[in-house]
């Protein structure tokens, strides 16, 4: 097979969704790799229509160590290959530090921590196996930069998840794997949407306030769309970014938290 192809999880909706779009007008075959049933086949289902044959749908959490392995072995059996492996898959929830929920945090440290630990291994595998290089990209986030209010075990995650990336970068240079992750800022998504209603009850606002609040603190002076997030992956996926690695890229429009 001539075309690349690319594992994106959590590409039923949102950022992974956008991605996933991208890649296949960039000739990528991909895998909508996704909890959810109804997302990732719809999903698919609509690349194929565009592109028949360049998308194929895998239900899974990625959270399980064992599932991420199969899923790699699932795409290359079925596309021969794996040459980009995308760990956008994430999950958030808002509260203080002191009323944060212990399972929450567990299963927030296991779908993003974990799930793109397990992303990296089972990616690297595969690479190694085939001998020709690869990269991983992770979903990392300003988050992950500047701790936020009211996301503390979301914070961590991402704080998490750009060390994983640091460190596999060095470990991984000499098999040419390349290691990158993305750190956007306000991205409109399902889970944004989540986390300013969240965080407007906390705080006692409308929605509506708390997301002109934190648009008022973008310099460029709007939000980001998944597109936009879409745009900068394209490019660290591609030969132009071949010498870019353990690096964290900022998609923030300029946003600093106070
Ligand atoms: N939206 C933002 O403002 C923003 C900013 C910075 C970073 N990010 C990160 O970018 C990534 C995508 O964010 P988004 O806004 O598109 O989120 P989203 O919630 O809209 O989409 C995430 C997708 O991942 C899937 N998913 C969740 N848990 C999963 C699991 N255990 N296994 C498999 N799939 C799972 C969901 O079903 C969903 O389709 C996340 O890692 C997020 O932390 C988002
Ligand atoms: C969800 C996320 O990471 C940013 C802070 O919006």
């Amino acid at each position: 097979m001539s075309n690349k192809v690319a594992i994106i999880t959590g590409s039923g909706r949102g950022i992974g969704r956008a991605i996933a779009e991208r890649l296949v007008k960039e000739d990528y075959h991909v895998a909508i790799a996704e909890i959810d049933q109804v997302t990732a086949k719809a999903v698919s289902d609509g690349i194929n229509q565009v592109r028949k044959g360049f998308a194929k749908y895998y239900v899974l959490d990625v959270a399980s160590r064992q599932s991420v392995f199969d899923l790699v072995d699932h795409v290359v059996n079925e596309f021969g290959r794996l040459d980009v492996f995308i760990n956008n898959a994430g999950v958030a929830f808002i509260d203080t530090m002191v009323a944060s929920d212990p399972d929450k945090i567990e299963r927030l440290f296991d779908v993003n921590i974990k799930g793109t630990f397990w992303g990296i291994q089972a990616a690297a595998t595969q690479f190694k196996k085939q001998g020709d290089g690869g990269r991983i990209i992770n979903a990392a986030s300003l988050a992950g930069v500047e701790g936020s209010a009211l996301q503390g075990a979301y914070s961590a995650s991402k704080f998490a998840i750009r060390g994983l990336g640091q460190s596999a970068a060095k470990e991984l240079a000499s098999d040419g794997i390349t290691v990158n992750a993305y750190d956007p800022g306000i991205v409109l998504t399902p889970l944004r949407d989540y986390i300013d209603e969240r965080t407007a009850q906390i705080k006692g606002v409308t929605p509506e306030v708390q997301r002109q609040k934190v648009v008022n603190e973008i310099a460029l002076g709007r939000a980001a769309l998944p597109e936009d997030v879409a745009d900068v992956v394209t490019f660290l996926v591609s030969s132009k970014a071949k010498y870019i690695t353990g690096q964290s890229i900022l998609i923030d429009g300029g946003m600093r938290f106070h």
